[in-house]
């Protein structure tokens, strides 16, 4: 009977530990996963933990075997197993969640981003520019959009193909990306279109941030390699800019890039390479509209 009930205890204890020793795979896939930071170094600590817990079960097993005299010592190493096997439990449904949640994220991910451009896509944008307008206009914040359209791209696909072409689109829209602030949201509007949202932004400001992304595009050149006794193809575009603000006349997100497309539609006509703002009403801009292009175009 004692021998029986040192067995068991032992064995109750040594599994326990060893259940805790199989715990700790799931635990250090969801840290290796893990960028350096706080959470990494509570997962670590976790692992950390359940270490010192398998030393304590092994400790335990080697002292206490003798004592398995009666049934009721058994309590103590049930209660080491059934301990064990909630970490075993819990650090393995953490990892099956941590990998759903990822997945859906990433598809999610890919739901609402242009795969050409790794921007935000039409359908995201749509969303979002409604769900600001509704913001800005809920909290009477200032809200503008701009309008991007690469100047002659026609020309870059006829001259260097289309391969060339889309990665001209993807370096812009990278360079575009990175030249913004982290409120701002960018997204393809549609072929060489983009747009930005600019939450909490009055037309002063977004004026100027939209000349300073025109002259940075205008002075990004994408440096492509060629055959090797051949100069590397050197590419520059420069881009136009509608901007457009919500205001008393304009209160919905179609009237913003209408308005947007307007001024775009103006720049392009005064001879692109140049922001155009929209203040204007629902109506034609082009004849009630109060326009204002780059100054040094002008
Ligand atoms: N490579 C590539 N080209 C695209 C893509 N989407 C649109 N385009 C090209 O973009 C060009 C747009 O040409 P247009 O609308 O005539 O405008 P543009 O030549 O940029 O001239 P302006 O806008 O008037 O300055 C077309 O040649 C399209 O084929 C794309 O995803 N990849």
């Amino acid at each position: 009977m004692f021998d029986i009930l040192s067995v068991l205890g032992s064995g109750l204890v040594i599994s326990g530990a060893l259940l805790l020793a199989t715990a700790i795979a799931p635990v250090w896939k969801i840290f290796r996963q893990l960028p350096t930071g706080g959470l990494r170094y509570s997962w670590g600590f976790l692992i950390l933990l359940i270490l010192i817990f398998i030393a304590g079960y092994i400790v335990y097993a080697k002292f206490s075997s003798v004592q398995f005299s009666q049934p009721l010592d058994l309590v103590v190493p049930i209660i080491f197993f059934c301990g064990a096997i909630f970490v075993f439990v819990v650090c393995n449904l953490s990892l099956r969640t941590t990998r759903d949640i990822m997945q859906n994220y990433a598809l999610k991910q890919e739901n609402i981003t242009d795969s050409l451009m790794g921007i935000f896509n039409r359908r995201y944008l749509d969303r979002r520019l409604k769900d600001e307008t509704e913001r800005a206009l809920n909290y009477s914040h200032p809200l503008s959009i701009f309008l991007i359209d690469i100047d002659h791209f026609k020309q870059v696909n006829d001259n260097y193909g289309h391969q060339v072409g889309d990665l001209v689109l993807k370096n812009i829209a990278q360079l575009i990306k990175h030249s913004l602030r982290e409120s701002d949201v960018l997204a393809r509007f549609g072929g060489e279109e983009f747009v930005v949202i600019l939450p909490r932004t009055k037309d002063s400001t977004s004026y100027t941030l939209a000349e300073r992304l025109r002259h940075v595009v205008a002075d990004f050149k994408l440096t492509l390699p060629r055959e090797p006794d051949s100069e590397p193809l050197s590419i520059n575009v420069t881009v136009s800019i509608g901007v457009a603000e919500l205001n008393a006349q304009c209160k919905d997100c179609q009237c913003l890039i209408e308005n947007a497309d307007r001024a775009l539609y103006q720049a392009k006509r005064n001879g692109r390479n140049r922001v155009i703002m929209s203040k204007s009403s629902n109506t034609d801009t082009r004849k009630n509209g109060n326009l204002i292009s780059s100054p040094e175009l002008q």
